[in-house]
């Protein structure tokens, strides 16, 4: 396991207070729950979707890394929770308020409460790409075939 440590504020007091700092939920969790940082209340009518604050700012800091924001699997599978964006990526220079975007994907309200444990972040490494302008590529087995060319069974 790698581990780095990451500066976070805390721009929700409750955050640290009546609900844990965000924190791996097992001992090999890859991802740490964000909280909803609301007032009261959200209901999310179907289709609808919704910018929600974590609470938190977190600053990487390293170009060598960056922050994946994914649903939960239980609030996507089971409630049709899931994200507005598809996945958030949040950048190492990224210094403002770490939001999520809540879309309800599903044909029912959802009501999320103040303090649930809405989405998670994951850090990852990035590998930049310094672009180089060819003709044509060295030919590979696969070429051009994509898009299930090669069948389903
Ligand atoms: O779910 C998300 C996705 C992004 N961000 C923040 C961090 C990220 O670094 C910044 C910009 O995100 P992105 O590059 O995906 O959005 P954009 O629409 O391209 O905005 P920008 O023009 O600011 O890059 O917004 C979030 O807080 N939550
Ligand atoms: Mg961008």
């Amino acid at each position: 396991m790698s581990q780095r440590t990451l500066q976070v504020r805390v721009l929700d007091a409750r955050i640290g207070g009546e609900w844990p700092l965000p924190d791996y939920a097992t001992a090999h969790s890859a991802g740490l729950d964000l909280r909803a940082a609301l007032d009261a209340p959200l209901e999310l009518a179907p289709g609808q979707a919704v910018l929600v604050p974590s609470g938190l700012a977190i600053h990487i800091g390293d170009p060598g890394l960056c922050a994946l924001i994914l649903p939960r699997s239980g609030l996507g599978h089971k409630h049709g929770i899931v994200l507005g964006n598809g996945t958030g990526l949040i950048d190492a220079d990224y210094q403002g308020p770490l939001m999520v975007s809540l879309w309800n994907r599903s044909a029912t309200a959802f009501t999320v409460e103040p303090g649930d444990r809405i989405a998670q972040l994951v850090l990852m490494p990035v590998v930049r790409a310094a672009l180089q302008v060819v003709d044509t590529f060295e030919e590979s087995a696969r070429g051009q075939g994509g898009f299930g060319h090669t069948g389903v069974r």
